[in-house]
């Protein structure tokens, strides 16, 4: 699925509506809502004849949307009421709702919200600034308290649509109808989780002149795009992962990154970390071997803790010419580029730390950090977390794996993450595809298995997911 900036949707919206706006956009738009508030009606109240449906209205077109959509649901035999919140509303959408039987109320006459079976949210599209004035923020509030479903149109009032943050009070949308595209905020927490269900109406748009701003991948793509092996494949096939992860104090590291690597399908794992960890892996792994050998992917980083010779490992490395994961401290002793083949799997203080910027920045605006982290180092950059983006050189879209659990962000399961990549890399497919897919694996796996389990557990689980897949023919 793809996302698209408010800047590419206003180009789009204008190359399909010709120099002048006639308003077809718009109704077509207001059908596709009114479509969706019929059918959620019926299934909450069984009835769209004489259901209660409450119009918050704002300035702007997203209020000429919810009006028309008033209009139609009112020529339904809707009880429509329309209440402006913000400035004045859309006045054909206004003049259509009244013309069709709505009502326009003023904010005093509303009271007993409970009332009413579901109420459209069209205070602000993607004209909107971030956040809702406190009156209207207030009434937000007691529709929640009064458990009226709420249908965001186009977006939830509040939320800011290039980013998905959520700096302020904003609507809490059941289901979100939205017009032409999929938008950025749609997509990226906090946003994401005003969302609610996403429901995209077509109007017409014409995405093709456009680079999209993100590319959100699905489990169905994920298990598509896995590297299934061939029946000939043999472990060089399917890849060796070299895993110099974990130290002294942090031997556990290496032993989860090991863990990912292993479950992930690498054809052949070797470890190069501590000895302290190489027993706890030989009894629970009998396959990892510790000998130094041929690698076609490199882990590194995980658990080093400040290590002495750290700038000389990932030097070496990189220097080998053998794609590879950078993960955590390792990120400290990188060199000040590397080639678009090495992926960095920082979270989001370490991404912080790398651009010299406060962690808030990359929560607030991860898209652009991200990127930032790419124009930084040169390499494809995975930035962990709730929503977890990869971005590479050589192209502006960035990737987005499928969403996992929140649980699954806990001490360890980062170490696991870069193992998994580490194993598709090693089966020969770029950076960024190594990044997208074993964190959309775990994150799937996670979903299907809800522990909390601990990040290993959690890794031979992977092994599961993909067994399941392959038993599915998904390959
Ligand atoms: N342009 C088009 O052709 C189409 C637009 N559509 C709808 O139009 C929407 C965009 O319409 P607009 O550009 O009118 O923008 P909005 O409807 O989002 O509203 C913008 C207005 O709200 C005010 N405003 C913004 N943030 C505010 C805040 N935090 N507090 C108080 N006032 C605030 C602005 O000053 C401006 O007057 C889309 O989201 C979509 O719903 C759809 O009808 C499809 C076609
Ligand atoms: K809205």
């Amino acid at each position: 699925m793809q996302a698209f900036t408010v800047e590419q949707v206003r180009r789009m919206e204008r190359a399909a509506m010709g120099p002048e706006d006639d308003g077809t956009l718009m109704q077509r738009a207001a059908a596709g809502l009114a479509a969706v508030v019929v059918e959620a009606l019926r299934t909450r109240v069984d009835r769209v004849y004489g259901a209660r449906v409450l119009v918050l209205v704002g300035p702007g077109n997203n209020g000429g949307d919810a009006l028309w959509a008033g209009a139609r649901l009112a020529r339904r035999g809707v009880r429509v009421d329309a209440v402006g919140v913000l400035g004045t509303p859309h006045a054909e959408g206004l003049a259509a709702l009244l013309a069709a039987g709505g009502r326009r109320l003023e904010r005093a006459q509303l009271s007993a919200l409970g009332a009413y079976d579901l109420a459209l949210d069209g205070i602000l599209g993607i004209g909107g600034r971030p956040g809702l004035p406190d009156d209207v923020a207030d009434l937000v509030d007691r529709l929640a308290d009064a458990d009226v479903p709420v249908v965001a149109v186009d977006l939830p009032s509040g939320v800011a649509a290039d980013t998905g943050a959520v700096p302020g009070a904003a609507v809490t949308a059941a289901v979100t109808v939205t017009f032409g595209v999929v938008k950025v905020g749609h997509l990226l927490e906090p946003a994401r989780s005003r969302t609610g269900r996403l429901v995209l109406v077509d109007i017409g748009l014409d995405t093709s002149a456009e680079e999209p701003e993100l590319d959100a991948w699905d489990a169905a793509r994920v298990a598509a795009a896995w590297p299934w092996p061939a029946p000939q494949s043999d472990k060089y096939a399917k890849g060796v992962v070299g895993v110099d992860c974990g130290s002294e104090t942090y031997p556990g590291a290496g032993i989860m990154a090991t863990y990912g690597a292993v479950h992930g399908g690498a054809g052949m794992v070797r470890f190069l970390g501590p000895e302290s960890a190489q027993t706890v892996i030989t009894t629970n792994l009998p396959d990892v071997v510790f000998a130094p050998g041929r690698v076609q992917a490199h882990l590194l980083g995980s658990g080093w803790g400040d290590r002495a010779d750290g700038t000389q490992a990932v030097a070496d490395a990189v220097a080998s010419e053998v794609p590879g994961v950078l993960d955590a401290d390792g990120l400290r002793y990188r060199p000040e580029t590397m080639p678009g083949t090495w992926l960095l799997t920082p979270h989001a203080g370490e991404l912080a730390r790398l651009l010299g910027v406060e962690r808030s920045e990359v929560e607030d605006d991860p898209l652009a950090a991200v990127r930032a982290g790419v124009g930084r180092t040169g390499a494809t950059v995975l930035l962990k977390g709730a929503t977890q983006l990869v971005a590479r050189p050589g192209t502006r879209t960035v990737e987005l794996a499928v969403p996992g659990p929140a649980w699954t962000g806990r001490a360890g399961s980062g170490d696991t993450l870069g193992g998994l990549c580490a194993a598709v890399l090693a089966a020969g497919r770029p950076a960024h595809e190594a990044a997208v897919l074993g964190a959309s694996l775990q994150a799937v796996t996670a979903a299907a298995h809800p522990g909390p389990l601990p990040p290993h557990a959690l890794a031979e689980r992977c092994a599961d997911q993909l067994g399941a897949w392959w038993q599915e023919g998904r390959r």
